[in-house]
């Protein structure tokens, strides 16, 4: 089956959380429409970038673009941008059922509101390893008033101007700011029905999978429905072995669906509650209601205070959930037992040339102008660096306890190239800040593939001894993992997929810092690229060519 879109995008003032400010939107809405197909279904949609100055390009988060690599929507590595007036149309086959996102992938575009949720069915007939009367779902999301402008021009500025915690945490694009009597109720107004508290109305008794999904642009969130257990059954679109939490941690890019029932005193309503963790939060609970049929869906509010989350600084706690989430027992694709090349990544912040960047093995990633799957297919050399990427660090000697040893990194254009179908095993490693005592939570997300998260650890990841507990048995399979605190993760997947394929921290302001990296694998196999995504930098000529 073929589902057609066709998305108008625009800037609208919109009041998510009662501020108005101007909002990226598809047919005048943030967040967009939810996209609902089945397995193996064919997805066009048609985007006519309707914003007066700014360039898009929309990238379908967990969906692997197998045979389109050149539809996976990543502005300078897939694609050239949209620019203002152009139509572009994406066609892709969602090959696999579960939770997915879309989002733009143009600067820091995607916390302007240009986000929205992909459901993909199972086939008929195919049962679920888990049962339930009816499916929901809720998108979360981290709010600025600061525009997108300001935000990205602070992170580039000398001296840095950091975003800063984020004004409002919004639940189905919508959040509460306590508006001050002083702001005029033109641009603050507390009873605009646009920031009336999210609604999840359920019938007593029934069971629901809730699936919920994560785009913001900073915040590690941990969720609670008030009075009720969550069984964590999917995430990232692989069932998981199903375990019982009384509220869920999820990072930006990351899927779950869970399960509950709604077995409480059907006499009164529910908070849900979203609040950040991993950072200091200076941002408000977000809420929203769980509604017991057929009480009124917000009057009275609930009575009880919101949930607050565990302590934002307990790792350990959020460490647990990761090492918790295993593949279901009937549901394991086992990974392949050895790798053929380990790539070590350690992560730290570090100054180029007076400006603050993250950096990977004392690499900042740089995005080069012509994109790189156009110059990796059409073999344009000298569009970015051809000297190797660098495979590891110096483990031996760095200590990651320590403030970054060398403060000054390199910015560059280099790629790891992949031999197609070899196993890659990436470790990426934490460490400390230069600024402060601390070591940040980092959600890394792969473009076109899943990966088995093989470990994670506490401490320098050591390459004798760390394989040695390797989780081959039943990894957990996904295409967005957390790398804690002062941690390592280790991942592997197969280079399977023809393309060009970025591998990225997914919070906005770390990316657009040079946390990121681009891996190229079986290139050759690559079909002809279609002319629809060039026009930019040296692609021009290849516009036209036969
Ligand atoms: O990248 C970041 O920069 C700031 C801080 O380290 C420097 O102001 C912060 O909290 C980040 O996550």
């Amino acid at each position: 089956k073929v589902h057609f879109y066709s998305w108008e995008i625009s800037y609208q003032f919109k009041s998510p959380d009662c501020y108005k400010k101007l909002a990226v939107t598809i047919n005048g809405e943030t967040p967009g429409p939810t996209i609902l197909a089945q397995q193996g279904d064919t997805i066009v949609v048609e985007v006519k970038n309707n914003l007066l100055t700014e360039n898009v390009a929309i990238h379908w988060h967990g969906i692997r673009q197998i045979g389109t690599p050149w539809f996976d929507g990543t502005e300078g590595v897939t694609q050239c941008p949209i620019v203002p007036g152009d139509n572009f149309i994406y066609t892709f086959v969602v090959d696999r059922p579960g939770t997915y996102l879309y989002h733009a992938h143009y600067g820091m575009q995607r916390s302007a509101g240009l986000y929205g949720l992909i459901q993909v069915a199972v086939p008929d007939g195919f049962v679920e390893p888990f049962a339930y009367d009816d499916d929901r779902s809720i998108i979360l999301n981290d709010w600025w008033h600061n525009s997108t402008y300001e935000l990205a021009t602070g992170l580039s500025s000398i001296p840095f101007v950091w975003v800063g915690e984020p004004q409002s945490l919004l639940i189905n694009g919508r959040g509460k700011f306590n508006c001050p009597a002083a702001q005029p109720t033109s641009s603050c107004n507390a009873t605009n029905p646009e920031c009336s508290p999210f609604v999840l109305t359920v019938v007593p008794g029934k069971t629901y999978r809730l699936r919920i999904a994560s785009v913001t642009s900073l915040s590690a969130l941990n969720f609670e429905i008030e009075g009720h257990n969550l069984t964590v059954v999917e995430a990232d679109g692989h069932y998981v072995k199903p375990f019982v939490v009384k509220n869920l941690n999820i990072y930006s890019g990351e899927t779950y669906s869970v399960i509950f029932t709604a077995n409480q005193d059907p006499s009164r309503n529910y908070w849900l509650a979203v609040n950040v963790v991993s950072r200091k939060p200076g941002t408000p609970t977000g809420t929203g209601i769980l509604n017991y049929f057929p009480n009124h869906p917000n009057r009275p509010p609930p009575t009880t205070a919101p949930p607050a989350s565990p302590p934002w600084n307990d790792t350990e706690y959020r460490f647990k959930q990761s090492v918790d989430a295993r593949a279901h027992p009937n549901y394991v694709l086992p990974p392949p037992p050895t790798s053929d090349r380990t790539i070590i990544l350690l992560n730290t912040q570090n100054m180029v040339d007076g400006h603050m960047k993250w950096s990977l093995n004392n690499v900042s990633f740089n995005l080069p102008h012509t994109p790189y799957l156009i110059a990796v297919k059409e073999n344009l050399r000298h569009v970015f660096d051809q000297r190797p990427a660098p495979e590891t660090y110096d483990y031996r000697n760095y200590d990651i306890y320590a403030k970054p040893k060398n403060p000054n990194a390199t910015t560059g254009t280099p790629i790891y190239r992949l031999g197609f179908n070899t196993t890659v095993d990436v470790i990426l490693q934490n460490a400390k800040m230069p600024g402060n005592s601390s070591s940040e939570t980092h959600p890394w997300h792969l473009h076109g593939h899943d990966f088995w998260v093989l470990a994670h650890g506490h401490g320098k990841f050591d390459p004798e001894r760390d394989p040695k507990r390797y989780n081959l048995v039943d990894p957990i399979m996904k295409n967005t993992v957390a790398l804690h605190p002062f941690g390592w993760t280790a991942l592997r997947f197969r280079a399977d997929n023809p393309g060009v394929w970025l591998f990225h921290c997914h919070i906005e302001a770390h990316f657009s810092m040079g946390m990121g990296v681009v891996f190229a694998e079986g290139v050759d196999r690559v079909g002809k690229l279609p002319t629809s995504i060039m026009g930019c930098g040296e692609s021009k000529n290849f516009l036209g060519s036969p």
